[in-house]
């Protein structure tokens, strides 16, 4: 999917967080958005997954505004992950089941999906006793059940150690370049935005914050 922001402005209260006149994040591309901490990175993320819905401007989908169709399609994971307080599988089978995948269907795309991130060993733990580099794998895995066409990872491999960052990196590109996906990823680490992005997006900070 196609993004493009217009005329966007943030307020909390009445402090200016963001101000971005236009900004186009294109579909195939793994775009990296960078700057200090409060630059309003996470908010931009809210603001385009639908969770926040309080901004001025617009923004486009593919040329359409959000709808429910569209939202089904947009994924944003979290440095802290929001995870139910139940085995990983729950976690991932949930999910499913709100959006009515049969059970054998279910069954064989959570198979998938552990293997492909290397936590099957993780499968029957309680998620939320996981450690924080786990429960982030887990995120992803249940990010990634879900084939959105839409992407956003906010400090999502921030606590995954160096060798199995390789392994999601990897994850990452393939999901972009094979299914035609559209990515956005922040992060602090300079060397994977720089690894894996097509495109960096440089926020700068609201003069007064
Ligand atoms: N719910 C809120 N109410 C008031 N101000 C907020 C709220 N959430 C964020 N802010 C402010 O908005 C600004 C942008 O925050 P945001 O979390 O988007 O920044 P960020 O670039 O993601 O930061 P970091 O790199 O530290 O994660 C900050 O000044 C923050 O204090």
């Amino acid at each position: 999917m196609n993004i493009v922001i217009k005329n966007l402005k943030k307020y909390y209260k009445d402090k200016l967080i963001l101000d971005i006149p236009y900004l186009e994040i294109k579909k195939n591309e793994i775009t990296g958005i960078v700057g200090e901490n409060g630059c309003g990175k996470s908010t931009l993320l809210n603001i385009i997954s639908g969770i926040d819905k309080n901004f001025s401007g617009k923004i486009y989908y593919n040329d359409k505004e959000l709808n429910n169709e569209i939202s089904k399609n947009i994924t944003l994971v979290f440095q802290k992950p929001r995870l139910l307080n139940s085995a990983v599988y729950k976690n991932l089978s949930y999910p499913l089941s709100l959006r009515k995948i049969k059970k054998e269907d279910k069954k064989n795309e959570i198979e998938k999906i552990l293997k492909l991130l290397e936590i099957e060993n993780l499968k029957d733990k309680k998620a939320t006793k996981l450690s924080g580099g786990e429960q982030q794998k887990v995120a992803l895995a249940r990010a990634l059940i879900f084939k959105p066409k839409v992407l956003m990872l906010d400090e999502a491999t921030s606590n995954i150690d160096c060798d199995y960052k390789k392994t999601i990196e990897k994850i990452i590109v393939n999901y972009n370049t094979n299914e035609n996906n559209t990515i956005i990823l922040v992060s602090h680490d300079k060397e994977q935005i720089k690894s894996l992005c097509d495109n960096v997006i440089f926020l700068d900070k609201q003069e007064g914050n």
